[in-house]
């Protein structure tokens, strides 16, 4: 499947609770996202595939590419269209093997470290952040701001997406850094209107 970072919503089941987990996706892609990653730290693997197959079926036939947050045994068992993991998230390249070459997966980065370590070969892109601190991940690293993340875009052997805060207003200096596009939660899952939140990303570029 086609991989456009342009617009990359990350759920969150608290978040999205008022619409609920189907119909708040559903908006934000009639909105213009053109990525979901299924991110629930709370779910058992059983509940995540399940709410995997309601994803995949409200995704059905629009383009948009589902991602499994952290967990590469319900990416398999759901027939995700990738995972994404982070640093401590288990081995690159044995995910890559298990997913397969058609799989997307994309790895978190927050350092120079991080990236100069990495294998580009096993990966499709990348997650750049926090740009600012957000409630919304609790152990995140320290905040990049606009300078750090134009410092590692430009380090970056693969196309990327920032993350981390981001709100519409930030849309066209995030994209200026250098990045592909901007990955989101609160700022479109927490809002009333999930699809006109995600519309707002897209009319700043
Ligand atoms: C697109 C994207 N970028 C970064 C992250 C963070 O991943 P990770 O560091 O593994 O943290 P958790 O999301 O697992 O809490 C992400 N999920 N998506
Ligand atoms: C899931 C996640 N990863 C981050 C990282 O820095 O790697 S920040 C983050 C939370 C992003 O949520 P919001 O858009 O509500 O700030
Ligand atoms: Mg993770």
């Amino acid at each position: 499947m086609r991989l456009d970072l342009s617009l990359y919503l990350v759920t969150d089941r608290g978040l999205c609770a008022a619409h609920g987990l189907v119909e708040t996706v559903a908006a934000a892609v009639r909105g213009g996202v053109t990525l979901v990653q299924l991110r629930d730290k709370h779910a058992s693997d059983d509940e995540l595939v399940d709410q995997a197959r309601r994803l995949k079926a409200v995704l059905y036939g629009t383009g948009v590419p589902l991602i499994i947050n952290d967990r590469l045994e319900v990416a398999l068992a759901a027939g995700a269209d990738g995972l994404h993991i982070g640093q401590d998230d288990g081995d690159v390249a044995e995910a890559r093997a298990a997913l397969g070459t058609e799989a997307i997966l994309g790895l978190s980065v927050q350092t120079h470290d991080q990236l100069a370590r990495l294998d580009p070969t096993a990966l499709d892109y990348l997650g750049l952040g926090p740009v600012f601190a957000t409630p919304s991940k609790h152990d995140h690293a320290t905040p990049l701001g606009f300078e750090g993340l134009a410092a590692l875009v430009a380090a970056s052997p693969l196309p990327s997406v920032a993350i981390g805060g981001l709100k519409a207003e930030h849309a066209a200096a995030v994209r200026a850094a250098g990045v592909e596009g901007l990955a989101v939660i609160s700022a479109i899952c927490g809002q009333p209107d999930p699809e006109a939140a995600a519309r707002a990303f897209l009319s700043r570029r």
